[in-house]
């Protein structure tokens, strides 16, 4: 079974809207555009031409738009309706009516054929629950209300009769909730699938912190968000990172592990960005991300290798030079921590930066860098070691489980 993640960029649903501000409506019972609306309901009062007198149905007041701005409005039965493919005017300003009378109403989830939909609520639903889980186990997609465990389910069920390899991808603009989502599909198959686990399994992951096959695979997340996320100006958690995850099932059904592909982090120094942010506390995701460590069977030399490199990165970020005539000169307030954690000469890593050693046939010869020069190097070589890390993590990771 195969998850796709896609860091897919799109506009948001506001910016949709706003784009047809410019007169969308729907004919007979139409949704006429507005301001604050996107669209409101209308009804045909006269034609002329391409020119079409629309009553605003809440206003009550009259526009004259052109035939192109309306849209065909679905009949009342059609209300919030579960599956979009079945409207019989499938438009723009019907669907986006319809998520919205629906999320109006906490009804997250819509299907629009084999796609499902899914608006961020930006709260927490109790619509996750082991209840939950229990209900939507095994049922037939119309059976139930669209909602994310139902295709879950139906990948699974499908998997197991035609035991054909089974995909979701999850794609969607930046904040729409792909990781949430993407944890909750990874939930679903732990909690439906677990896999019966050895006894000598249990008793070792018993003896140490580690964890069962399911909980290192839900764990692997608040590892690698600590490492991949950063927060952007659309999302406080956002994903640096795609990621392929490839769960495994053995001929029971049972999980039988699991595997991440990466695909590039960007990475800019976190000096550069916000140090607090408001949804976040540190100490607990601090916390979080240590036990996640644990669970998934990291030694304490792994986890303390992996702070150092991570504090080691952040302190090069703090690192200041200035330029005296051609030449950089650390400007007295260059962390000493850095080389300590990284276990490198401090002397020695300052002349590497400012004048490294280059060989220019033979001979080798100190060479003067500028400033400019030596930051570049610092956030090249920052950037490295950091993808260094990530991608270790994702390796061990994989391991584990
Ligand atoms: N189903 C949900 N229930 C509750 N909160 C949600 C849900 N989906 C998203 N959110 C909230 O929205 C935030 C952004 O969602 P998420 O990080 O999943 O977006 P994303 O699509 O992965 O974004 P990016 O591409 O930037 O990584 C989450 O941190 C969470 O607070």
């Amino acid at each position: 079974m195969n998850i796709l993640q896609l860091n897919a960029i799109q506009e948001p649903l506001e910016e949709v809207i706003g784009a047809t501000n410019q007169g969308i409506r729907w004919q007979e019972n139409v949704l006429d555009s507005d301001d604050k609306e996107g669209f409101v309901k209308a009804e045909i009062q006269s034609t002329k031409g391409d020119d079409i007198t629309v009553k605003c149905i809440d206003s009550n007041q009259d526009r004259t738009v052109k035939k192109d701005d309306l849209q065909q409005m679905n009949p009342p039965k059609y209300e919030m309706i579960e599956d979009m493919a079945n409207m019989t005017f499938l438009n723009e300003a019907s669907v986006l009516h319809n998520l919205r009378a629906r999320y109006s109403n906490s009804l997250i989830y819509t299907y629009s054929g084999l796609f499902c939909i899914a608006v961020n609520p930006y709260r927490r639903l109790p619509i996750y629950t082991d209840s939950v889980v229990a209900k939507f186990k095994g049922k037939r997609k119309t059976e139930m209300p669209p909602h994310l465990f139902s295709v879950a389910d139906n990948a699974y069920q499908s998997m197991v009769q035609d035991r054909e390899n089974q995909s979701c991808l999850i794609t969607g603009e930046s904040g729409a909730g792909k990781t949430e989502n993407t944890k909750k599909v990874i939930m679903y198959f732990a909690k439906v699938a677990a896999s019966l686990g050895k006894k000598s399994d249990e008793e070792s992951a018993a003896a140490s912190k580690k964890g069962s096959l399911e909980d290192q695979i839900i764990q692997a997340n608040p590892v690698l968000e600590a490492y991949g996320n950063a927060k952007t100006t659309r999302n406080n958690n956002s994903s640096r990172f795609g990621k392929f995850i490839r769960i495994h099932f053995g001929p029971d059904g049972k999980i039988a592990g699991a595997d991440i592909e990466t695909y590039p982090a960007l990475y800019t120094f976190i000096n550069q960005g916000a140090l607090t942010v408001d949804s976040i506390n540190d100490t607990e995701e601090m916390k979080a991300m240590d036990e996640a460590f644990d669970i998934l069977g990291f030694s304490n030399e792994e986890k303390k290798s992996c702070y150092k490199c991570t504090a080691a990165i952040l302190h090069m970020g703090e690192m200041k030079f200035k330029q005296r005539g051609e030449q950089a000169e650390p400007d007295g307030t260059t962390e000493a921590e850095s080389f300590i954690l990284a276990r490198v000469n401090s002397n020695d890593f300052i002349k590497s930066l400012v004048k490294p050693k280059i060989k220019v046939g033979t001979e080798v010869v100190a060479q003067s860098r500028t400033k400019d020069q030596v930051v570049n190097s610092i956030s090249a070589m920052s950037k490295s070691l950091y993808d260094r890390v990530f991608n270790w993590l994702v390796k061990r990771v994989n391991h584990e489980s």
